[in-house]
């Protein structure tokens, strides 16, 4: 959401460029996220929302351009790791481990309490049905399970931004609902959640703000009524109408 707080403001990304040799993956793209918000970063294929993610955690550089997470400079990662959690598209987690070894050893990292800790591990374990499986090795896993076991690591320690890339994939309806009920109580308590998904209902269902990245550039932003009226379909647009009508349109223009 574009904002006029400042002391609100939760991701602050100003004229972000990254370039890989001659390619440009990002350029000048600029947002500002409030707290509390669930921001849907759309895209195709290719469009630079994995990069712009990494941008966001301090795990890539920019080419140009700086990033802020709740005013601090992204560059500061000591500052950073208790502010973000990072679910990225492919689950961080050691196979050797068990999903209670695992969260244990990242609550260890982020210096949690251990008794917090533990409730914390305990109820997340339950609310994702993983109680009965949780001390078994990873490597036995389903992709699901390790994908809800990531998740569970990128929360863990109630962090102020919340960066989520495809979340639900690979997820069966129940974990994937447990998924959008945790994304929007998360916001309710003031985490700013940048979410990114090619899986558009996900969005529709929590989102307050949307974004659409295509070739590198933000093309669109706004509600997801906003963006969904760009789809010039009539009331019964949906914001995958809208996706399809902004990245053909910009398509048609670069041609
Ligand atoms: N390490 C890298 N080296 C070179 N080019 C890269 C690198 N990482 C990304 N790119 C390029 O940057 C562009 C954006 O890639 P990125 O992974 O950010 O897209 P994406 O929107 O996340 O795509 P998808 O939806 O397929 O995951 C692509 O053209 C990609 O080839």
């Amino acid at each position: 959401m574009v904002s006029t707080n400042a002391d609100a403001v939760a991701i602050e990304a100003n004229d972000l460029q990254k370039t890989y040799g001659t390619e440009t993956a990002l350029d000048t793209v600029s947002f500002s996220i409030e707290t509390g918000t669930v921001y849907g970063f759309l895209g195709p294929n290719g469009a630079g929302k994995t990069t712009t993610m990494r941008l966001l955690t301090g795990l890539t550089q920019p080419t140009s351009g700086t990033v802020r997470i709740c005013g601090t400079a992204v560059d500061d990662r000591r500052a950073i790791a208790s502010l973000v959690g990072y679910l990225p598209e492919t689950p961080p987690v050691y196979e050797a481990f068990s999903a209670r070894e695992q969260l244990e050893y990242v609550a260890e990292l982020r210096d949690i309490p251990a008794g917090s800790a533990t409730e914390r591990i305990e109820q997340y374990l339950d609310r994702f049905d993983l109680a009965d499986d949780a001390d078994k090795r990873i490597s036995t896993y389903s992709k699901g399970m390790k994908q809800k076991t990531a998740f569970i690591q990128s929360v863990l320690h109630d962090p102020d931004v919340l960066l989520l890339d495809e979340p639900t994939s690979g997820l069966d309806p129940r974990a994937a609902r447990r998924i959008r009920e945790s994304i929007t109580e998360l916001a309710d308590a003031g985490t700013a959640v940048f979410l990114s998904t090619h899986i558009l209902p996900v969005v529709e269902a929590v989102a307050d703000a949307v974004g659409v990245l295509f070739d590198g550039r933000l093309v669109t932003e706004g509600t997801p009524e906003g963006v969904t009226s760009l789809a010039e379909t009539g009331e019964d647009g949906t914001l995958e109408d809208a996706f399809l009508a902004v990245t053909s349109k910009e398509a048609a223009t670069d041609r």
